[in-house]
């Protein structure tokens, strides 16, 4: 299989390669087909802007509710249905369940048990302290009540996305949790899909997906009742639709493209790096790029590809992402890559070198980490624990990837008694009187 991958010497300049990738992954970046602005023109009978299409979408759904879902399914997924049929009914989940294969079942519930084990063990507990006498403060943790789960389905059928999303939920106590699926083969009425939304006890499933099920879910509607978060990853339709109804609900993230970088040494076997590499690149938007100071693994990995994506499924998708988004980069030691790792903050970062936690210490920013030669990326995409719903686009300089924490809100609650309030009433009254604020002031001397 022949195709160009770029090879990138940055021993002695700047490697602007990586803020050039790291412009095209922002979820802006991520290019509209023809066909999806074909799919706008005959929609909207003109060409709008993917962010003009979310807004006039969501606008809609939160104006007519139901009437506005069903529209934009029909337009956009050719869904013929009713307000009635947006829900599966609990016997579809059920039948689907029965007819999974048993040995899918089993994979769902051991997996299940992985996240739980992990996420329990991360999830925040109430805090109290004593800090003087007849001082008590508490931060207290709150799962929220309902949450919307948006699982893809438009170019492929994701039961992990569904283990990765809800279960981190439950394991924080939320009770409500509606997943939304797009009407498609790969969405809703994926088998695999519903047969794990059962496996898990979820119960609420709705047939539709994109900006509309997003603005259902953020506004409510007679079918879908409104949630307080929505999760989940989605292509850039999705993605911008969480972005316009934050404020109304929160929202885990404003997701990209997929993002590993593998971080080599000599110790690397150029088979296993490759086979990393390809694993992410063939989300197709995805990107895939090695970093080594061993010069011969760059042409090792890059022949490597060739042999291994031949042989894909998803070939033809994989190469245009390795192409449009993939680089083999040759750096000067070990600092110097974990620098230009630091720099692009990838999603999943791989480090396959002889000493991989020494280089974890040196590097700040990735939203998830896979050390050593025996830990690739598809773990935590599929089974690990910690959830696959990463930052991207350089957000996990900021942003940490979706878990049981995500879940909770956060509240505080102060008790004081008489003895103490008068101990440090001087400091609050000196300072509401500064501020002009003599009615918080007598608040406080009222009681002394
Ligand atoms: N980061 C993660 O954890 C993770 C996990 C799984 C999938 N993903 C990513 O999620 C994305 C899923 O994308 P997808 O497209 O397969 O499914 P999707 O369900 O996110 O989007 C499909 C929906 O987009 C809408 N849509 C499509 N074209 C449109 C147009 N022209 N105008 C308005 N709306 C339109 C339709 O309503 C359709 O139902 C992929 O990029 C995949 O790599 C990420
Ligand atoms: N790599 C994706 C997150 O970036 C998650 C995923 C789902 N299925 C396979 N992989
Ligand atoms: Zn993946």
């Amino acid at each position: 299989m022949t195709f160009s991958i770029q090879r990138v010497d940055a021993r002695t300049g700047s490697a602007e390669i990586l803020q050039q990738l790291r412009d095209k992954l922002s979820p802006q970046g991520n290019v509209v087909s023809p066909r999806g602005r074909a799919l706008t023109e005959e929609v909207f009978g003109k060409p709008l802007t993917p962010a003009q299409v979310v807004e006039t979408i969501c606008d809609d759904v939160r104006r007519e509710g139901t009437p506005a879902l069903l529209r934009y399914s029909a337009a956009l997924d050719k869904a013929d249905l009713t307000a009635d049929e947006l829900r599966v009914p609990a016997a579809d989940l059920v039948a689907a369940h029965a007819a999974a294969d048993p040995k899918l079942i089993e994979t769902i519930g051991r997996i299940r048990d992985n996240i739980v084990a992990f996420q329990s063990a991360i999830l925040h507990n109430d805090v109290t302290i004593t800090p003087r006498p007849g001082v008590t403060l508490t931060q207290r943790y709150v799962p929220l009540r309902r949450v919307g789960v948006c699982v893809p389905g438009g170019a492929a059928a994701y039961p992990s996305t569904v283990l990765m999303t809800a279960v981190p939920a439950q394991v924080a106590g939320v009770k409500e949790i509606a997943v939304v699926a797009p009407p498609t083969p790969f969405g809703s009425y994926n088998t695999d899909m519903l047969a794990t939304c059962h496996e898990l006890g979820i119960t609420e499933v709705y047939r539709c997906g994109g900006a509309q099920a997003v603005a259902a879910m953020a506004y409510g509607c007679d079918v879908i009742p409104a949630v307080d978060k929505i999760v989940g990853p989605g292509n850039l339709f999705v993605a911008l639709a969480k972005k316009h109804v934050f404020g109304t609900v929160d929202i885990d993230s404003f997701a990209g493209p997929s993002e590993v970088i593998v971080i080599a040494d000599e110790t690397a076997r150029a088979d296993y790096v490759a086979a990393d590499l390809l694993a992410q690149a063939e989300h197709s938007p995805g990107s895939a790029i090695l970093i080594t100071w061993h010069k011969p693994l760059i042409e090792a990995v890059a022949a490597e590809l060739a042999k291994q994506v031949a042989v894909l499924e998803r070939c033809e998708l994989t190469v245009d992402s390795l192409e449009a988004f993939g680089a083999l980069i040759l750096v000067r030691d070990e600092d110097h890559a974990c620098e230009l790792t630091d720099q692009f903050a990838p999603e999943h970062l791989n480090i396959e070198t002889a000493d991989p936690s020494r280089l974890m210490a040196k590097i700040r920013n990735s939203g998830a980490a896979f050390l050593g030669h025996y830990t690739p990326v598809a773990l935590g995409d599929y089974a690990a624990g910690p959830s696959h719903v990463l930052p991207t686009g350089g957000t996990c300089t900021w942003a940490a990837g979706l878990s049981s924490n995500s879940f909770l809100r956060s509240g505080s609650i102060t008790e004081f008694t008489p003895d103490a309030l008068n101990q440090i009433a001087p400091d609050v009254v000196r300072l509401a009187e500064k501020e002009g604020l003599t009615a918080h002031a007598r608040s406080v001397t009222i009681r002394e």
